[in-house]
């Protein structure tokens, strides 16, 4: 499924957030969305995702506005895997990965033998399967993230869009993770801040700062130390070995001004 950013823009209280972003996710591609704190990563998906109504501009799902679907249509097509969720602390880890079929169910079925393989598959990818039973609020930080990702699977979708989603994980799980988002067909666009799982599992980039685009495109040429700098306020050293893998080493804080990430 291809996602259609066209000229998106969101104002809130009379602050703009994000302004005239553009950009395409061509289907089965895996985009990072890389930017400071602040610089509008996560409302940007979250008008991605129909989740905020953009003040302009559209979103597209293959070139059908996503006004046109309504929320049971867009997860249908997408998933959205936020920075925060408020799941209810007794919920099971199964019944939170089961929710991931609410759109496709109707309001009066139980789940049926389809949606259990559904479910069970995506506890097994996000190896849960374990903790299949336990409740959500007695999980640790990395395995309730895995269980929202879980979730996300069990809607089998066209596209997941995902916040942050390395936030909690131990070093193998974020391999993991960025291994699967980088291997599915699905289109994938997620923010990341680590750099350098960034620039290895993309496909392409796409660099935020202060609600607009400042670079897009293969991971070498958005990583280079001069936007580092103009974006994050970062000295930073990038080599690239023989096989094309950029090697990203921050040397420390720029002098200058302190960054501002927002619009003014
Ligand atoms: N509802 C809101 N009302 C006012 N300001 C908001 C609102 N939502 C977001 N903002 C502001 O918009 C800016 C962008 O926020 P956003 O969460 O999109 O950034 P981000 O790039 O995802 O940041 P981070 O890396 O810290 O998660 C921030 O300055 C934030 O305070």
């Amino acid at each position: 499924m291809r996602i259609d950013v066209a000229q998106v823009g969101w104002t809130v209280r009379n602050k703009t957030i994000i302004e005239g972003v553009d950009f395409t996710v061509t289907s089965g591609e895996t985009v990072g969305l890389i930017g400071p704190n602040g610089s509008g990563k996560s409302s940007l998906l979250r008008c991605a995702a129909g989740l905020l109504k953009p003040t302009h501009g559209a979103v597209r799902y293959d070139g059908h506005d996503i006004r046109v679907f309504g929320p049971r249509g867009i997860a249908q097509h997408i998933a959205f895997v936020g920075q925060t969720s408020h799941t209810a602390g007794e919920l099971r880890v199964a019944d939170v990965v089961a929710l991931g079929r609410t759109p496709f169910r109707d309001r009066w079925r139980g789940l049926n033998s389809t949606d259990r393989l559904i479910i069970d598959a995506a506890l097994a990818h996000m190896g849960l399967t374990g903790l299949a039973t336990r409740t959500w609020r007695t999980l640790s930080g990395g395995e309730q993230q895995r269980t929202h990702v879980a979730r996300a699977l069990a809607q089998q979708p066209w596209g997941i869009l995902l916040d942050e989603p390395l936030n909690h994980l131990d070093i193998r799980y974020q391999l993991e993770l960025m291994e699967m988002l980088a291997a599915t067909d699905q289109t994938v666009l997620v923010a990341v801040h680590d750099l350098a799982l960034a620039a290895r599992f993309c496909d392409r980039l796409i660099l935020l700062n202060q609600g607009k685009v400042t670079a897009e495109g293969i991971p070498h040429d958005v990583l280079t130390a001069e936007n580092l700098r103009n974006v994050f306020g970062t000295e930073t050293e990038i080599t690239r070995d023989s096989g094309g893998r950029l090697t990203i080493s921050h040397r420390g804080v720029a002098p200058g001004p302190e960054s501002s990430s927002t619009p003014g």
